[in-house]
């Protein structure tokens, strides 16, 4: 008979009393690829215990960021490092309106593709600093796939997804 493979463990639901159930799932993309990634970052999201709120860029305004004390971007970067077609209104009008994320925790993940240096993943860098400067705290550092996504990326935003619903859970801190 032959051995079996142990199976991999699934990943226990979270205490989530220090934090708050949900979570708002940002997608900026052009082709589709960062859609592919938000969902199963907001599926692993949702094994851990949270609810999330999966939304297109093209969709959100900035007053929905003031509705959530924790946020998630999934976005890629194009055409010599601007934000894809449909995150392009909601970045302008994030920076014009500025709304207080006053402590909020988030994470980003990027798409991009290092053949495009200098603009290697400027959109999702851009959109982290402006997160920060308006006074979100970064729950685990920006994410980054490079080309792709292969699922081994997407198993890689999984864990990364993990790694942020703990710092979640604990209320926000910054994952070790
Ligand atoms: C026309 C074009 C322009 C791109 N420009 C950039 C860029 O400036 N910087 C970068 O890091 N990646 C760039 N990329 C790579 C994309 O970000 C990458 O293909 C990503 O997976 C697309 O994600 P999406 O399907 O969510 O739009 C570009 C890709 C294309 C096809």
């Amino acid at each position: 008979m032959q051995p079996r493979l142990p199976l991999a463990a699934p990943p226990a639901v979270l205490d989530l009393t220090a934090a708050h159930p949900d979570v708002l799932v940002l997608v900026g993309t052009q082709t589709g690829n960062s859609e592919v990634v938000a969902d199963a970052v907001a599926e692993r999201l949702g094994d851990l215990g949270f609810a999330a709120h999966v939304l297109d860029m093209a969709e959100a305004v900035p007053e929905d960021l003031e509705a959530y004390r924790q946020l998630v971007a999934v976005l890629c970067t194009w055409s010599d490092g601007t934000y894809p077609d449909n995150a392009v209104d909601f970045a302008e009008s994030l920076e014009a309106v500025r709304p207080a994320l006053d402590g909020a925790a988030f994470g980003v993940v990027g798409l991009g593709d290092r053949d495009y240096d200098p603009y290697y993943q400027t959109a999702a860098l851009r959109l982290r600093d402006l997160f920060l400067e308006l006074g979100g705290a970064e729950a685990a550092p920006l994410h980054d796939i490079d080309g792709g996504p292969t699922p081994a990326d997407v198993a890689g935003a999984e864990a990364w997804a993990e790694r942020c619903a703990r710092a979640f859970a604990a209320g926000g801190a910054k994952a070790p």
